[in-house]
């Protein structure tokens, strides 16, 4: 209870804490999701703008107004480089991923690595995902010609899927995660995000949370021995062999290679231009001004946690997007008729041929359905950042706070969201919102599906392309129906992290 006076002193209204565990009761009884909790107190103090908020015993705030959200992500981003070391301290692998880098090693790092995800990178990339987009198709119609009532599991269904593309686009290896339900490639990433979401994984963390020294001293970890050496082996053991053996493949461990020698640049003359390109969520990339040539001073273990990350922050988002897109479709049943008809407009086209980069990427109402799903099912539904020099908010009529070097901003994105100052009817899934005529006037910093500022998702364009391909690829052979078991509503588990509760089941139908 040492800084429960805190907020008073300052004069910032909070949210009244507990010993100990602060305002986090609820999430320690597993009473309640996270935004569950948050969303109240959201509206209690929008007319503040910021509130303060205890992190257990850790005084932080969350920021409320899309005008400060902008000033501290983007304007101001000096004084919040860095996300708060609250989850990733305790864990060795996790700690030296982009995510986690603070500061210098972050900037060198994120320069080193965004000429990776520009839109020419993935082009380059583009053919192997089609692939997988094609055969997973191709697997359920095999399997819908046989099943007339073919119900999937959504998750389960998607995530082999994002599993596979990501295994072969990424680290350029084939894996069966769709088409072998025993795959062990699917057993090897469902216990890496065991070791982080399961209870030991949760114990840990917070434990590490709030002892930090004694974890330390007792050497704990939670990626275990395993994961890393899966990771050892797809990311040194395959660059070094390609290196050997001058071996080229167009994927990320080809252009991390390259990143490690030094070799790796955006050549701007190459990239496509965005703006003939609909990808309404996607990423602005902010030059850090730090060009780095040099990458040999980051280690072996520094490319092993780059390859982790790339799997472990791009695969459960993707899965989820996929999931939730596929849910609204089947609730909405004019929706996905109005998605089919752009799709069969396209198929006409092609006459036959796949579809490419450019012509997926044009497809407007494809992109308005994705970026609907992700403003309504946001999959990461809150950042956070860690003050790294005094920052002084102004509140307006004479009021100001200083948030102080080392406390921790929150920005709740999902919150900002489902706000209907911002998204009229929020809870409603309506893809118009982002049409040609409504979507300039979305106000800056209320749509922040992959966070904001130089420190945003730098897989973005990757994710949309992977959901894109999918979902064309999809809706050309199947309606995706509701049946008996798919659940009204759809809630999040009551905890930390932001998972779906309910098995979602679903109909693929072959269409006519
Ligand atoms: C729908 C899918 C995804 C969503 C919604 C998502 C969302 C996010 C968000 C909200 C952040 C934090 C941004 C911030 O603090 O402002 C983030 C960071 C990050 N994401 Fe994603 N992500 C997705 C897919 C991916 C994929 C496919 C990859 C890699 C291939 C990826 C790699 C990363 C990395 C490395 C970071 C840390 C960036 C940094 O700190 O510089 N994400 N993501």
């Amino acid at each position: 209870i040492k800084d429960h006076d805190y907020f008073d002193k300052i004069g910032l209204a909070y949210e009244k804490p507990y010993p100990l565990v602060g305002n986090m009761l609820d999430i320690v009884l597993q009473r309640k999701p996270l935004m569950d909790m948050i969303e109240p107190n959201y509206y209690r103090h929008k007319k503040d703008k910021i509130f303060g908020f205890f992190n257990f015993t850790r005084v932080s705030y969350y920021i409320l107004d899309p005008e400060i959200i902008k000033k501290i992500t983007i304007k101001d981003f000096d004084h919040f480089v860095n996300h708060s070391d609250e989850i990733t301290n305790a864990d060795n692998v996790f700690n030296r991923s982009l995510f986690a880098l603070h500061d210098k090693e972050w900037k060198d790092m994120r320069s080193t690595l965004s000429p990776i995800f520009t839109s020419s990178k993935m082009k380059m990339m583009y053919g192997h995902l089609s692939d997988q987009a094609t055969n997973f198709v191709k697997h359920y119609e095999e399997k819908a010609k046989k099943e007339d009532n073919l119900i999937v599991e959504a998750l389960d269904t998607f995530a082999r899927f994002t599993a596979d593309g990501i295994a072969t686009s990424v680290f350029g290896f084939q894996t069966d995660c769709v088409v072998n339900k025993n795959s062990e490639t699917y057993k090897i990433v469902q216990k890496m995000l065991h070791d982080f979401l399961g209870t030991i994984g949760v114990l840990k963390t917070v434990f590490s949370f709030g002892f930090p020294k004694i974890y330390n001293m007792l050497g704990l970890q939670i990626t275990s021995r395993e994961i890393y050496d899966f990771f050892k082996r797809v990311v040194i053991d395959v660059m070094d062999e390609r290196d050997r053996k001058n071996i080229f493949r167009p994927d990320v461990i080809q252009l991390l290679l390259q990143a490690k020698k030094g070799q790796l640049k955006t050549e701007k003359e190459n990239e496509l231009n965005e703006k003939e390109l609909t990808n309404f969520a996607a990423n602005i990339e902010y030059d850090l001004g730090s060009k780095i040539n040099d990458a040999s001073h980051f280690t072996q273990d520094d490319w092993i946690a780059q390859g982790f990350i790339f799997f472990f922050a791009g695969f459960d988002t993707t899965s989820n997007l996929l999931q939730m897109t596929c849910y609204e479709l089947a609730m909405n049943v004019d929706i996905q008729r109005e998605l089919q008809e752009e799709v069969d407009e396209q198929l006409n086209l092609l006459d036959g041929k796949t579809i490419s980069y450019e012509a997926l990427h044009k497809m407007k109402f494809l992109d308005m359905v994705i970026s609907e799903a992700l403003r309504l099912w946001v999959p990461a539904p809150q950042v956070d950042r860690a003050c790294t020099k005094d920052y002084d908010i102004e509140l307006g009529n004479g009021r100001s706070v200083t948030i102080k070097k080392g406390q921790v901003i929150n920005i709740p994105i999902q919150c900002v969201h489902h706000d209907p100052e911002y998204f009229p009817e929020p809870k409603k899934f309506n893809p118009y919102r982002f049409s040609d005529e409504n979507k300039d006037s979305i106000i800056p910093g209320t749509y922040l599906p992959f966070g904001m500022g130089p420190r945003i998702c730098i897989g973005s364009r990757f994710a949309l392309m992977e959901a894109k391909l999918l979902m064309f690829n999809l809706m050309s052979k199947f309606n995706v129906e509701k049946c008996d078991k798919t659940p009204e509503k759809v809630t999040y588990e009551p905890n930390l992290f932001f998972r779906i509760k309910e098995k979602i089941y679903l109909r693929f139908k072959l269409r006519k």
